[in-house]
C-alpha cells in the first residue's frame, strides 16, 4: 500500500489514495498504521478520494482506530498533497468530510488557509440555540475532585474548550481522558485547555478524541478562538500557541465562517507490505 506521511505542527498523518490502493481495509488496519512500533507510526489516517475537478473525498481515522468528522491539520497536509501530486488546478480546493465541506487554499508562502466553515456551539452533544454569547461557558464537567467549565464548540467534530489561569499547572493526561469519555459527551469529545496570554494570543494543549495528547490540533484551535470570542475573551482574529507551533485563526464576522492558516509538510513516501 502507497502511503504518504505528512504533519502539521507535528500532528502526523499517513495519507493514501483508495483508488491506488484497490482493496485496502483503511478502516480496519488505521489502529495497526499508526502504531509507532508495529506500523508506520503517526495520530491519524487520512484517506483522499478524487470526486471531479477541485473537489475530492477526504476521510479520517484516529489512531485507536475509531473515524472522525473533522481534522483541521489534515486539511493543510491534504491541500498540500493535492497541489504537489497535480491532483487537480490551482491552489484552491474543496474537501467533502462528514464533518461537512472545508476549502484549503495553498498561499505562495507555502502556507495554506482553509475555510472551516461555521462553528456550531454545544451543550454536551446539544446544540445552543439563539445568540451564541448567551450562557457560552455552559457545561460544567463534574469529574471525582475537580470541576471544570467548558465552552462546548463543535467544528463538524466535538470540542470542550476549558480556559485556565495556568495551563504549565493542568495534567493533561490525568484530566483530558476524563472529560474525553465524559457522560456529556456520548460520541466522546476533543478537549483543549487554554490559557489566555492577551486577546490576541493564547497558549493551548490539547488531549484528542481517539488519539490522546497531540502536538497540535486544527479543529481544537478554531474551537478555542470562537469560543475566546463568546466568552468575550479573545478578539476574533488570534495567534494559537501548541507545542508544535503556532496556528492563525480567524472567526469572522463577514461570514461566521472560521479560517485557519498554518504550515503542513510532507516528511517521506513509502509502501506498507505487511500483510495482515
Ligand atoms: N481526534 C479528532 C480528529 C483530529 C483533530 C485534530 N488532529 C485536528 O487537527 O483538527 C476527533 O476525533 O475529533
Amino acid at each position: 500500500m502507497q502511503f504518504s506521511k505528512w504533519h502539521g505542527l507535528g500532528n502526523d498523518f499517513v495519507i493514501v489514495e483508495p483508488e491506488k490502493n484497490p482493496g485496502f481495509d483503511f478502516r480496519g488496519s488505521a489502529e495497526h498504521l499508526c502504531d509507532r512500533h508495529f506500523g508506520i507510526g503517526a495520530d491519524g489516517v487520512v484517506t483522499v478520494r478524487p470526486l471531479g475537478g477541485s473537489a475530492f473525498e477526504m476521510r479520517i481515522y484516529n489512531s485507536d482506530g475509531t473515524e472522525t468528522e473533522m481534522c483541521g491539520n489534515a486539511t493543510r497536509c491534504v491541500g498540500l498533497y493535492i497541489r504537489k501530486n497535480k491532483l487537480a488546478a490551482g491552489s484552491e480546493f474543496e474537501l467533502h468530510t462528514r464533518g461537512g465541506i472545508v476549502r484549503p487554499k495553498v498561499l505562495d508562502n507555502g502556507s495554506v488557509r482553509v475555510d472551516m466553515g461555521e462553528p456550531h456551539l454545544l451543550r454536551g452533544e446539544i446544540p445552543v440555540a439563539g445568540d451564541p454569547a448567551s450562557g457560552a461557558e455552559n457545561l460544567a464537567i463534574e469529574l471525582p475532585g475537580r470541576q471544570f467549565s467548558a465552552v462546548g464548540v463543535s467544528m463538524g467534530n466535538p470540542h470542550a474548550v476549558i480556559f485556565v489561569p495556568d495551563i504549565n499547572a493542568v495534567e493533561l493526561e490525568k484530566w483530558g481522558p476524563q472529560v474525553e469519555c465524559h457522560a456529556l459527551f456520548p460520541n466522546k469529545t476533543n478537549v483543549e485547555f487554554v490559557e489566555v496570554i492577551s486577546d490576541r494570543m493564547v497558549r493551548m494543549r490539547v488531549w484528542e478524541r481517539g488519539c490522546g495528547v497531540t502536538l497540535a490540533c486544527g479543529t481544537g484551535s478554531c474551537a478555542t478562538c470562537v469560543a475566546g470570542v463568546v466568552t468575550g475573551r479573545t478578539a476574533r482574529c488570534i495567534t494559537v500557541l501548541l507545542d508544535g507551533g503556532e496556528l492563525q485563526i480567524d472567526y469572522s464576522l463577514n461570514d461566521n465562517h472560521v479560517y485557519m492558516t498554518g504550515p503542513a509538510c510532507e516528511v517521506f513516501r513509502g509502501q506498507y507490505t505487511e500483510t495482515r
